[in-house]
């Protein structure tokens, strides 16, 4: 056994649950905590969880530096630099898994290289519930439907013991294994559009924790119809925790199984969670499906290019207020309610026909909850060519929706601030309110807020054509 133990942590910015950490306080005397920051995964493509990191970093230390582990942040490619822990380091180093496909070949070439240089290494499993390779379907290919998928895994992750997680042990002493470690500040991204996040979220272990709770104590019971609702706070949030493991989702399973009386608010929850684990497993067994459609019919798809509706559709100009309301929440929180995100995701490949791949980066690039399987999978969900998806044909009507999930416009006038005197009955088609009321009211629309950028009955005829063509050839 080694004297020193490294925790090389990637996605699990926590001490409760963590089960590489508590077993390396455990066995080592000397523990440290390492993170390295490679900028090729972050930079233009994740710079809204560049933030989300420099913050997991800043308190993750906090709670480390009381049980006597340094972090050490370093730079650079993953492989590069554990390349340079040598034997003579006497060093165990320990992690979670992640289930990325990218991220796994990485990892294969990283217990090469352990093996290689004579490094002692253990790896334990990661913010899942049930590891993509311990289900199929009982003739061993992987599941492309969600509800036999999840049925399954439920019943599968009950059946087997709970992961052990035992309590992490203070250390004695601190020391240091890297030569130097950089800022943590110098992960935030350049452009200071990122400050607006403080306003809205504290990335820590704690902040879980407590959102968690209060999810549990108030409002599990009324999820079900509340988590459709934009303008209320109906769902959790803990996305953004769950993708950088300040709570591992075994802890949500745990604290939601000890409500006394389960109510349909409970089932909804968790079911949700199931749709975390189905895409894990989606771009596990299909990884082609990170780089194109998983429905190779929809390979001859006729996509529009229009770098202008684009824009639009980016800056909540698309004069659709729920779908613009969206964009701008984005935007702003680096975060978007589930039911915006399928109507603006709806939107783009749908009205405008824009390619799902397009939707996707921009996801990536401003949400603080970008999981990889998730995104890709949902993003396929709304385009039509993914598993399970929901048929191209049917396609939202954002002014229907914006009435029927924001019937008072609370949502949408918050984050299109323009529109807070438009009757509600004209919310969301504000060009069919006569002009002399739009002038008594102050917004002009094609003046203060666009007019649309395209016509939603044309729109969806269009989209409709564009699908028949796939289904002929
Ligand atoms: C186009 C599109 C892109 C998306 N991209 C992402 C993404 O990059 N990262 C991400 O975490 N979620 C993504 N989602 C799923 C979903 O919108 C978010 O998980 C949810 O809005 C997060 O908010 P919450 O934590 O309050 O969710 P809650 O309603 O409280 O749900 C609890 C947890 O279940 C999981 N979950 C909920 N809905 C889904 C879903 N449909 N698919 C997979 N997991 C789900 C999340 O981990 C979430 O934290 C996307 C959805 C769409 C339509």
């Amino acid at each position: 056994m080694t004297k020193k133990a490294i925790v090389w942590v990637r996605e699990d910015f926590r001490i409760e649950d963590n089960e590489a950490l508590s077993i390396a306080t455990q066995n080592h005397e000397f523990v440290n905590a390492l993170y390295i920051y490679n900028p090729k995964n972050f930079d233009n493509k994740r710079e809204a969880q560049k933030w989300w990191l420099t913050k997991s970093l800043e308190n993750f230390n906090i709670d480390l530096k009381k049980l006597n582990i340094t972090l050490e942040v370093q730079l650079g490619d993953e492989l590069e630099v554990l390349s340079n822990l040598k034997k003579e380091n006497n060093v165990t180093v320990y992690w979670s898994k992640v289930y990325e496909p990218d991220i796994i070949n990485k990892g294969k070439k990283i217990r090469d290289l352990f093996i290689k240089n004579e490094i002692q290494y253990k790896y334990f499993k990661g913010n899942i519930l049930v590891e993509f390779q311990e289900m199929t379907k009982d003739d061993g290919t992987p599941y492309k439907v969600f509800t036999p998928f999840w049925k399954k895994t439920e019943q599968f992750y009950i059946s087997k013991l709970p992961s052990k997680f035992i309590k992490v042990k203070s250390k004695a002493k601190k020391i240091n294994i890297f030569k130097k470690s950089i800022s943590i500040k110098e992960i935030l991204p350049k452009k200071n559009w990122h400050k607006k996040f403080e306003k809205y979220w504290n990335p820590s272990e704690q902040e879980a924790n407590k959102y968690l709770q209060e999810l549990i104590d108030n409002r599990i019971e009324g999820y079900g119809d509340a988590r459709d609702i934009p303008g209320v706070n109906g769902t959790s949030k803990l996305s953004p925790f769950l993708k950088f493991g300040q709570i591992h989702v075994e802890k949500i399973w745990k604290k939601c199984q000890a409500i006394k009386i389960k109510k349909i608010g409970y089932r909804k929850y968790i079911n949700e969670l199931g749709w975390r684990e189905f895409s894990h497993s989606l771009i596990n067994y299909f990884p082609q499906m990170l780089k194109g459609n998983l429905r190779k019919d929809f390979d001859n798809f006729p996509w529009v290019k229009n770098d202008k509706f684009l824009k639009a559709w980016k800056i909540g100009m698309t004069g659709y207020p729920i779908v613009d309301a969206g964009m701008r929440e984005l935007y702003e929180t680096g975060w978007m309610h589930n039911r915006v995100r399928m109507i603006v995701a709806s939107f783009l490949v749908k009205h405008l026909r824009i390619h799902w791949i397009e939707g996707e980066k921009h996801f990536k690039n401003c949400l603080v909850d970008y999981n990889e399987a998730s995104n890709v999978a949902q993003w396929q969900w709304v385009a039509g060519c993914g598993a399970d998806a929901a048929p191209y044909f049917r396609i939202f009507n954002p002014i229907l929706q914006g009435e029927k999930f924001d019937k008072d416009g609370i949502y949408t006038k918050k984050w299109v601030p323009e529109l807070k005197n438009m009757p509600n009955k004209f919310l969301y088609k504000p060009w069919e309110l006569e002009s002399k009321y739009q002038e008594q009211i102050k917004v002009i629309v094609g003046v203060d807020y666009p007019n649309p950028i395209v016509d939603h009955v044309e729109a969806r005829n269009a989209a409709l054509n564009a699908f028949k063509t796939i289904k002929k050839n």
